[in-house]
């Protein structure tokens, strides 16, 4: 029985060639961040007020101009079809139907603009939320297509991760000897529509030279509103507002690119003290309950994001596990609501979280 994320990832566990289970599981190096994520949830209590409930609770949100269902969307997670051979086809399906928001990872095995068909196929009545991750790459005008290509299918904001430099190195990987995709998967949005050997499929470039001037560049480009994802410390928040960003999802990558930056939540503070209100603060890392959702909005987060919880989901019961999971993310958080005395998001306010004396927590 499924009563928590946490019996997913047992299911996937058992399901899954345990190489790609390492794959989806694991973090950068000693995995110190991966693990940081999940305790700085666990380290922070929630202090409930009383006698001032409501029967329902509102748990919709608008950001950038989608509407969601509720304020935990999908962070952008590669390679779906690893996991089950619907891939991100069934992600979207369980995401639009659930009226959550999808970031469509730039790595995905299926392209663009088949997963946004297969999510608007699956709620007809409404536009599904889907938004687009992007790694900026060195050759721009393939950079241009690409974003042009997320546009036209129907994606209404870019997420740019901009913590991958270079790749994070993950021990188990190498240990593994997982460098590349298996016969017939590839990361279709890297496909040559155009210029180069048709049909052929490039490889994602992490440019350390990639620089302000890039986002400015992106910028003149688009119209959509830019996340930026992977920005941790308050100077480039700072930053990133003077380059005329829309947002920003605080992110270490799920603790999967540099290792030993803290958690995201211990962040959290001081990057929306940062931005001041001008712009939303997204999170993502670590969120597996309601509570971790109540605790990240109470701290300023416009949002959350879950990876691996989807994909877990997916691995151990294709589109009808991602449902499940985002409907017991969404039974947990309104529950919390309950239990915290709040009737909506706007009640959630840092004076409801405690950090654990040491030692206790
Ligand atoms: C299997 C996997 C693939 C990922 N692929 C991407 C990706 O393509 N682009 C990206 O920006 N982040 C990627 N991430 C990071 C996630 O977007 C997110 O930041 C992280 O998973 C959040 O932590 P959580 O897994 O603890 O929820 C990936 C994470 C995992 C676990
Ligand atoms: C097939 C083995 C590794 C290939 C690396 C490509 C990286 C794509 C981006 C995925 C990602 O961000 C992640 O965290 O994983």
């Amino acid at each position: 029985m499924f009563l928590n994320v946490r019996d997913f990832e047992e299911v996937a566990r058992t399901r899954l060639d345990p190489v790609y289970y390492d794959y989806v599981a694991g973090g950068a190096r000693d995995e110190v961040t991966l693990r940081a994520n999940e305790e700085g949830f666990q380290r922070l209590s929630l202090l409930p007020r009383v006698l001032r409930g409501r029967e329902k609770r509102e748990l919709d949100v608008s950001l950038f101009g989608s509407r969601a269902s509720m304020p935990v969307l999908l962070s952008p997670t590669a390679f779906h079809r690893l996991v089950h051979p619907e891939g991100e086809l069934a992600t979207a399906r369980a995401a639009a139907a659930a009226g959550a928001i999808m970031i469509v990872s730039m790595a995905s095995t299926v392209a663009v603009e088949e997963v946004a068909a297969a999510a608007r196929a699956a709620v007809p009545d409404r536009a599904p939320a889907l938004w687009f991750q992007l790694y900026l790459q060195p050759d721009l005008e393939f950079t241009e297509a690409l974003v042009r290509r997320a546009t036209e299918a129907g994606c209404t904001a870019l997420v740019v991760t901009v913590d991958s430099p270079v790749l994070g190195l993950s021990e188990r990987n190498k240990r593994n000897g997982f460098t590349d995709l298996p016969e017939g998967l590839r990361c279709e949005n890297l496909r040559e529509l155009r210029g180069g050997e048709p049909g052929s499929v490039r490889q994602i470039v992490m440019s350390p030279e990639l620089s302000w001037e890039h986002v400015d560049w992106l910028r003149r480009h688009t119209s959509l509103p830019i996340l930026l994802k992977g920005v941790l410390h308050p100077e480039d928040a700072r930053l990133a507002l003077r380059h005329g960003v829309d947002g920003l999802l605080l992110s270490n990558h799920g603790g999967r690119q540099l290792d030993s930056v803290p958690s995201t939540v211990d962040l959290l503070p001081e990057m929306v003290d940062a931005v001041g209100g001008r712009i939303p603060v997204l999170l993502d890392g670590g969120v597996r309950r309601g509570t971790d959702v109540v605790k990240a909005l109470a701290l300023g987060a416009a949002a959350v994001g879950v990876g691996r919880p989807v994909v877990w989901g997916l691995a151990a019961d294709g589109e009808r596990g991602v449902r499940r999971v985002l409907e017991l993310l969404r039974e947990e958080l309104d529950h919390t609501l309950a239990l915290c005395g709040a009737g909506s998001l706007r009640d959630l306010t840092p004076d409801l979280v405690r950090r654990t004396p040491a030692g206790r927590g």
